[in-house]
């Protein structure tokens, strides 16, 4: 049975500032979930975002406020051990709030996977990996800087796709940056952009014609998310692949981005999915369909980047890899035994359940009050 729900709002400095055309993040308020359940297994769940409102339409705070007082009484006292009966309870009684959603559907597959002494992956069909490979975001806003940051992490053996966050300066400075960058870490290294929505169509044209010319290799979300016909039309026109991710809510929009060709690549995220079994979704349509997969992240912590290792273990093909580097732009750890990065690659947890154990006492220090 489940007894009750805990929510905590955690902020945590980030190693630099993080640039995005919709914010600038010197710090990320990570949203966990704790479970407690009658047996004594508690799981725990993440619904962290970017920027409180800039980037999505969850805060921190609501999400918070929204598990504690309509979707935690909604399932204290059903059955933990039945997940896809309280989701099916939660997703039918609640309308929106996907970050809530996959934080307690994290939440209440942790605990289950414990109690069954399995990974949480073996839940949702199980792994075809055990390590996924992890792009880092150059964003520091300066072009020399990320350069040098990129170099730091090829060295390091951490990090040889990048991903650049770009949208914020005039297009032709964004198109600049971007191939001094390309230019400078050469040909074996891959360098794609996320726009994160900031272009007219138009605007988009011009630059991806050039950045495709340059070598970046993948482009996402370069036009608003509500111009899908946009996003179809750039598809359509550029043979550098064009990946959705604002746009991409879960099942119902991976269907209709697929059903009309809208995009070549899907980021998959969990939160902006609405859960882990939706963002399972998610993935078999893009596979149907034959769009290619990327493992996306809202920047999560530890617990977030976790489950979404495990849901991303279980896809068959994931040709563009994952950026699944959340922890390692903050600068506190929160787990007993940090996640593993070596030789380019996440290794997804292999314990019990999420597979990773919380430090309690650091969370208990780091909380907001
Ligand atoms: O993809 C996004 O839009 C959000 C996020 C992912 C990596 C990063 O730096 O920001
Ligand atoms: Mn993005």
């Amino acid at each position: 049975m489940i007894r009750s729900i805990e929510t905590l709002l955690v902020d945590v400095p980030t190693i630099r500032p993080h640039k995005l055309s919709v914010a600038t993040m010197r710090t990320q308020t990570l949203v966990l979930v704790r479970v407690f359940c009658e047996d004594g297994i508690e799981g725990w769940g993440e619904a962290t975002t970017i920027g409180g409102l800039n980037y999505g339409d969850e805060s921190p705070e609501s999400v918070k406020a929204n598990i504690d007082a309509h979707i935690a009484p909604l399932v204290v006292g059903m059955d933990a051990r039945n997940v896809a009966a309280v989701m099916a309870t939660i997703r039918r009684v609640i309308q929106g709030n996907r970050f809530a959603k996959c934080a307690i559907e994290t939440a209440l597959m942790d605990a289950q996977a414990k109690r069954l002494g399995i990974p949480l992956s073996e839940l949702l069909g199980g792994r075809l990996r055990d390590a996924l490979p992890v792009a880092w975001t150059l964003a520091s806003g300066d072009t020399t800087k990320d350069i040098a940051e990129a170099q730091d992490m090829l060295e390091a053996r951490r990090h040889r796709i990048f991903k650049l966050k770009i949208g914020l300066r005039a297009v032709a400075d964004d198109v600049a940056h971007v191939l001094a960058i390309k230019k400078a870490l050469g040909d074996g290294v891959s360098v794609r952009v996320d726009v994160n929505q900031a272009w007219s169509e138009l605007e988009a044209v011009n630059a991806i014609a050039a950045l495709e010319a340059g070598g970046v290799d993948l482009i996402e979300q370069p036009v608003r998310a509500g111009n899908r016909a946009a996003l179809g039309r750039l598809a359509a026109r550029f043979s550098v692949p064009i990946m959705a991710d604002e746009v991409l809510h879960g099942p119902q929009d991976a269907f209709e981005l697929a059903c009309r060709a809208q995009a070549d690549v899907f980021a998959v995220k969990i939160a902006q999915s609405g859960g882990l079994v939706p963002a399972r979704e998610v993935g078999a349509i893009a596979q149907l369909a034959g769009i290619a997969l990327y493992g996306g992240t809202m920047l999560e912590g530890a617990v977030g980047t976790a489950a979404s290792a495990h849901v991303f273990s279980t896809f068959g093909e994931l040709a563009f890899g994952t950026e699944l580097f959340g922890p390692l732009l903050l600068t506190e750890e929160i787990l007993a035994e940090p996640l593993v990065y070596k030789d380019f690659m996440l290794q997804v947890p292999t314990g019990p359940g999420l597979g990773i154990e919380i430090d309690k006492d650091k969370l208990a220090a780091l909380r907001r009050r």
